[in-house]
């Protein structure tokens, strides 16, 4: 059975001045599954940020229904939703935004520090190591962000998203700030993650990197303009299923 991580329905937002509303989504519906492999992309001004900026709880919508793993998540308070955001999502921007007064693994270790509930000191090295060797940067671990390149400083970023183990990592012009050779090898170590299960969701202008994905979505003027999978992705999997009953 398909695991739905995501489940937006008629999202939308409205940014309100004194002045005037900016309609910045209209109406959403978004599905998206464990394992699967979002990308967004749409010209400037189309509301992709403001749509990653609602998938990670970090704004809230205006009307309509966000789900997380079953649960409604719209309309959360805002120490509800930074529980469920430390809990359940990860985040990869394109300027790393690593802090450089911690070493390389108090960077990674912030998330899980941030817990409610504490883990044992041994099981936090743990998971910090492992994030490091996925990213392939356990030499670097006392190092600080500033001593590092910036494709390093981009694994250090992934590895920090991952630590918490989250449902979803969302992904914001992960490659914007490399040159094309550290950005195609972040774009390789992502596809890799979400080979080995990480469900992803990532905002590009790069249309290289939006066709990795199994899942495409163009934006124009807050809308889904149109949606395409790839055929073994599991919302094509559940389109048919709707499709015979
Ligand atoms: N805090 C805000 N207050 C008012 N308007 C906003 C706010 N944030 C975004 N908007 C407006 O909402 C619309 C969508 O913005 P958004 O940043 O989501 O676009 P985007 O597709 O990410 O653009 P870009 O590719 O240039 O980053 C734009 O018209 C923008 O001006």
């Amino acid at each position: 059975m398909t695991t739905e991580t995501i489940c937006m329905r008629g999202i939308t937002k409205v940014f309100a001045t004194d002045e005037m509303e900016t309609h910045a989504l209209r109406g959403i519906d978004l599905d998206i599954f464990a394992g699967d492999f979002v990308s967004i992309c749409g010209p400037s001004g189309c509301g992709k940020s403001t749509l990653l900026s609602l998938l990670g709880l970090l704004d809230m919508p205006s009307a309509g229904s966000y789900q997380i793993e079953g649960h409604e998540v719209s309309g959360l308070s805002l120490s509800e939703a930074a529980y469920i955001r430390n809990e359940k999502i990860g985040f990869i921007f394109q300027s790393f935004n690593l802090i450089d007064e911690l070493t390389v693994f108090d960077n990674i270790a912030l998330p899980l520090r941030y817990r409610r509930h504490a883990l044992p000191k041994a099981e936090l090295q743990e998971r910090v190591m492992a994030c490091l060797k996925t990213v392939d940067m356990t030499h670097r671990a006392s190092h600080r962000p500033n001593q590092l390149s910036g494709g390093q400083q981009q694994r250090i970023a992934i590895a920090r998203a991952l630590v918490g183990s989250p449902a979803l990592l969302l992904v914001d012009e992960p490659t914007g700030n490399l040159d094309s050779k550290n950005g195609d090898a972040v774009m390789d170590m992502l596809c890799e993650l979400n080979n080995n299960g990480t469900t992803l969701c990532m905002v590009t202008h790069d249309p290289r990197y939006a066709d990795m994905a199994k899942q495409k979505l163009h934006l124009l003027d807050g809308r889904i303009l149109d949606a395409e999978s790839t055929p073994d992705t599991q919302s094509e999997i559940r389109l048919q299923q709707v499709a015979v009953q």
